[in-house]
């Protein structure tokens, strides 16, 4: 089965829909909700390696990993919580950091400064196929640290409290996060990249090998 996109004319004929491939239920569900019926996709539980470095590049390492599995094309992400304080981390780092001190000892690594800002960031990673170079797509919301506070339903959400609200990201009905959020921000230059692209998907009339 032909693995990688084509171009036909003015359009890329993508060989089937995108699978977004990621480990978290969480993400997933924020990702169906805010996608709706915009861009079809499916999708895989896959534990990626989390790797380490610059976030854009660990986001399009995930995404090449991820379309080599696939044999297809996939979209992927990785998430940042970004100290300014510690001038970005614990960053890509978080999923560690959250696990092993959790909320409160997130708090604490800010106790010894005054600037409790933060920033959530999503990098989204489109690769059409297996060797094809991934694009990003970053969104960002600027917030702060806090004390938990909400519902301990999905990582780090009780501890962030974006400018502009009263609530964290946990207080906040799933719908209000959404619209402000990181993943909502990226997933808006995700959608306005397909409506440009117009990619069409093969379907078995229209495969030649
Ligand atoms: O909106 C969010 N609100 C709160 N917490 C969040 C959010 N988004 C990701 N998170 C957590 C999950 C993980 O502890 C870390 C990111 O790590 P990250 O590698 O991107 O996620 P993951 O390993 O859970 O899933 P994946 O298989 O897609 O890599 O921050
Ligand atoms: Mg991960």
């Amino acid at each position: 089965m032909a693995a990688a996109a084509r171009t036909v004319g003015s359009g890329v004929v993508l060989p089937r829909s995108v699978t977004f491939v990621t480990g978290n239920a969480k993400k997933l569900e924020e990702v169906r909700a805010i996608l709706g019926q915009s861009i079809p996709f499916q999708s895989l539980k896959l534990d990626l390696p989390e790797l380490q470095g610059e976030p854009e590049d660990i986001s399009k390492e995930k995404a090449r990993i991820a379309a080599k599995e696939v044999n297809g094309p996939v979209l992927v992400e990785d998430t940042c919580l970004c100290f300014n304080a510690l001038k970005g981390l614990p960053g890509p780092y978080i999923k560690w950091f959250l696990q092993k001190i959790s909320h409160e000892g997130l708090n604490n690594l800010l106790m010894a400064y005054e600037d409790k800002t933060a920033y959530a960031m999503c990098i989204f990673s489109l690769a059409l196929g297996p060797n094809t170079e991934p694009m990003t797509f970053v969104g960002k919301t600027l917030g702060r640290i806090v004390p938990a506070r909400g519902p301990n339903d999905f990582g780090w959400d009780p501890i962030f409290q974006p400018h502009g609200y009263d609530q964290t990201y946990a207080e906040m009905p799933k719908e209000e996060k959404n619209k402000i959020s990181h993943r909502g921000k990226a997933l808006e230059l995700v959608k306005l990249h397909f409506a440009e692209a117009r990619y069409t998907f093969q379907t078995d009339s229209t495969t030649q090998n």
